[in-house]
């Protein structure tokens, strides 16, 4: 079975009079289905190693290969089109626009890639809110929602260009309990759905309902890591 998304020993260092290693010889791969959860202590290498499996940014050493293709020869217009096609990105912050409702944000990527006509894109868009639970408040303006409704928007949105992988940077990171716990089964579903999802969080409860954990310490995978 070819897999949604393989990494081979990556490595980011930033330059300077101290260089300093983000990520240190990373590698994974990722089936269709997956929910993985990448987590460790702050400022272990979390969130470079998502924005490199998110194509991002680029490693010193090592590939990523997405859908069986090998990211490492694209230029930059390459890859930000694999990224509009092939990812959706969830982040701590939701950035949805505040000038357009909830529905129209989740319009926007379809519109963006002519991904659905008019109607076939409200439609969808109406559907993946319902799906997510929000579906009354498709109407409404981001700064009208609570923060956990803000985050499903941000979900939805995420799921709107039918993503090969969700990639989500501490997607419950500004959220109460409730709204947590509602995200991360949120995610699970999705991925008992068939959708591939890679998550950095904190939240310990996200290891239970993961497929599997990927430690970080000091930018290196920790093998049998536990929160
Ligand atoms: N642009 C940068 N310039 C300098 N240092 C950086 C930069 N980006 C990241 N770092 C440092 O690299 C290390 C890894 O950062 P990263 O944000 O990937 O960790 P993290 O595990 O996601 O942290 P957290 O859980 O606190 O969000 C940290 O020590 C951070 O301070």
């Amino acid at each position: 079975m070819s897999s949604v998304l393989r990494a081979e020993h990556l490595t980011r260092r930033l330059p300077g009079a101290v260089p300093v290693t983000l990520v240190d010889d990373v590698s994974l791969e990722v089936q269709r289905g997956e929910f993985i959860c990448i987590m460790g202590p702050s400022g272990s290498g979390k969130s470079s190693l998502l924005y490199l499996l998110g194509l991002l940014d680029r490693p010193d050493s090592g590939k990523v290969w997405l859908a069986d293709k090998d990211t490492s020869a694209c230029d930059d217009n390459q890859l930000a089109a694999m990224r509009l096609a092939k990812l959706g990105f969830v982040f701590q912050f939701h950035f949805l626009l505040a000038e357009f409702t909830v529905a129209q944000n989740v319009l926007l990527p379809m519109q963006r890639l002519g991904l659905r006509d008019g109607s076939a894109a409200a439609e969808h868009a109406l559907g993946l809110l319902d799906r997510l639970g929000i579906a009354d408040q498709a109407h409404k303006f981001p700064s009208q929602l609570s923060g956990g409704q803000r985050q499903r928007a941000a979900l939805a949105r995420a799921l709107a260009n039918d993503p090969l992988l969700i990639l989500a940077d501490e997607p419950t990171g500004n959220l109460d309990s409730a709204a947590t716990q509602n995200v991360r089964q949120l995610l699970r579903s999705l991925a008992d759905g068939g959708q591939t999802v890679i998550a950095v969080t904190h939240d310990h409860e996200f290891a239970k309902a993961a497929d599997r954990v990927l430690g970080l310490v000091d930018g290196r995978q920790v093998v049998g890591w536990r929160p």
